[in-house]
């Protein structure tokens, strides 16, 4: 495929559509349920010590589950929608979609110069007994640094991300903060802390770029709406 047939298609992931407020805040409880009692089953698939014949029988509710749910579906993802009130929403995403169960999920808190989150990382999640993966903090910190590149409107994809683990992270509670720490062009600089209660665990710093596909239409886009 030339590079100009995915640009094109690249772009067109990214739809327009015209919901009501209340109706969206109403799909997003339903959304958010569903994540929430599918990301349950996976915590309880990862930790279950049932015997065979229970395993059979969940496995078959969880084929009707599946099924029904795919009665209707989109085609290979989720995307991103721009509403028509002004909001956005990337339901699918792998971090932060309400409705996407691998997602933790992260909800970001913006302050003007940094954004934080508070996460609880589970048995879902674990790399080396009793500690977080390290692809997962690095997922983490993806998102957190891009995050912060969004709020403060210099928004970019993952150019190059570095991270320096600094002792392993329990499972459980962590913080993690994200700031711009300078802009060159379409490039932004961003830096990352992972902490719990152990201290700093991780620490990641990255160049966020607006790729030449995307400047323009999509990021005046970005750049104007609010969302999710
Ligand atoms: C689409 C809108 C995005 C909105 C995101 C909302 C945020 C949400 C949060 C998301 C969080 C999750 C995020 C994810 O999961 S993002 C998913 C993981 N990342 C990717 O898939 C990115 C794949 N790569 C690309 O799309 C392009 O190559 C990028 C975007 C990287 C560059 O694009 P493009 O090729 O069109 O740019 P350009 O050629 O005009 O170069 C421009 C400048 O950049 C310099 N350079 C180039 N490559 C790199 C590099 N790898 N490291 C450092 N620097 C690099 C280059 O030398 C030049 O510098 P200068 O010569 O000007 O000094």
């Amino acid at each position: 495929m030339s590079t100009e047939e995915r640009d094109r298609q690249q772009r067109g992931v990214y739809a327009e559509e015209d919901i009501p407020a209340g109706e969206l805040a109403r799909m997003a409880e339903v959304a958010r349920e569903l994540a929430d009692d599918v990301r349950a089953l996976v915590q309880a698939t990862v930790l279950t010590d049932v015997a065979d014949d229970r395993i059979a029988r969940a496995r078959e509710l969880i084929g009707q589950a599946t099924e029904i749910l795919g009665e209707e579906h989109h085609e290979r993802s989720f995307g991103t929608r721009f509403n028509s009130d002004g909001t956005h929403r990337s339901w699918g995403n792998a971090l932060t979609g309400i409705r996407n169960p691998i997602a933790p999920p992260l909800r970001f808190e913006c302050f003007p110069d940094k954004v934080t989150v508070d996460v609880d990382l589970g048995g879902a999640y674990e790399g080396p007994a009793g500690l977080v993966h390290g692809g997962i903090i690095a997922a983490v910190f993806d998102q957190a640094l891009g995050h912060a590149t969004e709020s403060a409107k210099v928004p970019g994809m993952t150019g190059t991300l570095s991270i320096r683990y600094r002792q392993g992270t329990r499972l459980g509670k962590i913080h993690v903060e994200a700031w711009v720490d300078r802009v060159e062009g379409v490039k932004a600089f961003a830096k990352g802390e992972l902490s719990t209660d152990d201290g700093l665990c991780a620490e990641a710093e990255g160049v966020f770029i607006m790729p030449k596909w995307a400047r323009g239409e999509i990021q005046e886009k970005v750049l104007g709406r609010v969302g999710d």
